[in-house]
């Protein structure tokens, strides 16, 4: 069965009781369970990890090379964490980032994230929803490019225009070239 990463960063461990205001009373246990469920049907499993520590973070992006795609709410991290952003930079499928808060609508310091331009999808506001969404968001991706890659001739990666290119396609990936950047190959 493929394996989809959800990993979050510092802080995240305290939903539930952690700025309820904010962020809502959703624990992360009940994030994580709810996110198995949405997949299973697709018949993915989730690999779950929680920590304070960017090294650590780090660390479970290279050892999820074999998963197919990731869920990632870096925290505090959007804003600099660099080796996080660089480790994604290297993630072979896509990933989609996800924040509770609707970070546009609070300090101005939240306003960029350095791993929204990697990201193939980004969520935000919606909530521990935004998971849901960015689970099921993460498999249609994923069945898209299973059902280009096994397309009739000429339509594999690379040759489709729109196809997604290096950094795992921002586009739709609808053939339609809506994508920010073309794959090699692509006209
Ligand atoms: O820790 C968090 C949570 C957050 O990622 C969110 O999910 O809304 C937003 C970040 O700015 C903040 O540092």
């Amino acid at each position: 069965m493929a394996e989809i990463l959800l990993l979050n960063g510092p802080n995240l461990g305290q939903l539930g009781t952690r700025r309820p205001e904010m962020y809502g009373t959703t624990t992360l246990a009940e994030i994580e369970r709810d996110v198995r469920k949405t997949v299973a049907e697709s018949g993915h499993t989730v690999r779950c990890l929680q920590d304070e520590s960017e090294a650590t973070l780090v660390r479970a992006v290279h050892a999820a090379a074999d998963c197919v795609g990731a869920i990632v709410n870096p925290g505090a991290l959007m804003i600099a964490g660099w080796s996080l952003r660089d480790a994604l930079e290297s993630f072979p499928g896509p990933w989609m980032e996800v924040h509770l808060s609707n970070v546009f609508a609070r300090e101005p310091f939240r306003h960029n994230s350095v791993i929204s331009p990697l990201a193939s999808g980004v969520l935000c506001g919606l909530g521990a929803y935004g998971y849901q969404l960015a689970a099921l968001g993460l498999v249609h991706r994923l069945a898209q490019d299973a059902a280009r890659s096994a397309g009739p001739a000429g339509s594999g990666p690379g040759a489709a225009v729109g196809a997604p290119g290096p950094g795992h396609g921002h586009g739709l990936g609808t053939g339609s070239g809506a994508g920010r950047a073309p794959g090699p190959g692509a006209t």
